[in-house]
């Protein structure tokens, strides 16, 4: 490890953030009630232009009037480049109630946007002696965004979570396609006229799992677009778990259940890691740091993943 010891991130589910939009409010009752461990209210892009306003009207009333439960309640602001986001944030945090989590920021940049909007959650907080401190997460979504990545995740101590948005990230990278996150028909390499398929968001996901375990937030994976294909959200949501990620979007409740399997460590991976963990006991009495568990090596290192799968399965159970 280096002198300076990885932070951890904030210790809470969050294997499903579950979306809808703000100019939908016959929705927020339906989402309180799903399994979903955070609620995205949208403001920015499942709401037309016009309707902006009234969405902003609907999401501040169902903070004072949908009983949320448990569940980690954060609004998807409109991005800094739009006349909107400023009077997201401040009549959100002026007419809202103190349910409200965390903000999201849209196609984050820089670290510079994080500080725009940190100052002036600050402002208003003061300003109104809202008790609660607000949450900040991102979607990273631009090609500055991922350029940017580690100064955005360090920007502010209000950041906890960062989500790849595969939809925007694809525009904003000018990548030939229209499809929201997912395999990619035309990203493969040929072999002996043999077709593999390889992950075009792989990179992008891994920068930003670093980014994030450097800086203490948490790592998400964002939409899986294609809602009737289940097989497909599962593939992309394990090898989002397998890089690092901690959970993923749902962009219709059908998406709810999937996520939050996937993200869940198994009971099979659970007893296993509890049982690499009795091993290193085992050799740690007998003054060994290396063993072997069913044939194969453990040592020191194996007690820190082991300890991953532990510490997540403990958190989810509360
Ligand atoms: C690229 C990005 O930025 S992604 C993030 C922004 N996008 C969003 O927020 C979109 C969120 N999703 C939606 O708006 C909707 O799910 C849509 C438009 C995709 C589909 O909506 P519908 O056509 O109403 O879906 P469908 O008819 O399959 O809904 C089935 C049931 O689930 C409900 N439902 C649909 N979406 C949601 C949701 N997001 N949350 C909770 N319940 C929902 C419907 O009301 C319906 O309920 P019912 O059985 O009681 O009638
Ligand atoms: O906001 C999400 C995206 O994929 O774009
Ligand atoms: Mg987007």
């Amino acid at each position: 490890m280096s002198f300076r010891v990885q932070p951890q991130p904030p210790a809470r589910p969050n294997r499903c953030q579950l979306f809808g939009p703000g100019s939908r409010p016959a929705l927020f009752e339906k989402m309180a009630a799903s399994a979903a461990d955070v609620i995205n209210l949208d403001l920015e892009d499942s709401v037309s232009p016009d309707d902006k306003a009234e969405a902003r009207r609907n999401v501040i009333a169902a903070t004072h009037e949908v009983d949320w439960n448990t569940k980690h309640l954060s609004v998807r602001i409109n991005g800094l480049d739009t006349p909107y986001w400023y009077r997201d944030v401040v009549d959100l945090l002026e007419e809202g109630s103190e349910r409200i989590d965390q903000i999201m920021i849209p196609k984050a940049g820089c670290a510079g946007d994080i500080y725009a909007v940190d100052a002036l959650v600050s402002g208003i907080e003061a300003a109104k002696g809202r008790s609660k401190r607000i949450g900040l997460e991102v979607i990273i979504e631009t090609a500055a965004g991922l350029a940017h990545v580690e100064e955005i995740a360090a920007a502010s101590p209000r950041m906890q979570a960062m989500s790849l948005g595969a939809a925007d990230f694809a525009a904003s990278m000018g990548m030939q396609t229209t499809g929201i996150g997912g395999t990619q028909e035309n990203y493969y390499m040929l072999r002996e006229g043999q077709r593999y398929w390889s992950d075009p968001w792989h990179w992008a996901q891994t920068a930003i799992v670093a980014a994030c375990r450097t800086h203490g937030v948490l790592p998400v994976d964002g939409p899986f677009g294609d809602f009737s294909d289940e097989e497909g959200f599962r593939a992309q949501a394990r090898r989002s778990a397998t890089l690092g990620m901690v959970g993923k979007w749902a962009i219709h409740p059908k998406q709810v259940a999937l996520a939050n399997e996937v993200f869940t460590p198994s009971d099979a991976a659970v007893a296993e890691a509890r049982e690499i963990l009795e091993a290193m006991e085992e050799a740690k009495r007998t003054g060994q740091g290396a063993a072997v568990y069913k044939g194969r090596l453990v040592d020191l290192a194996s007690i820190r993943q082991a300890e991953v799968v532990v510490r997540q399965a403990e958190m989810i159970a509360g």
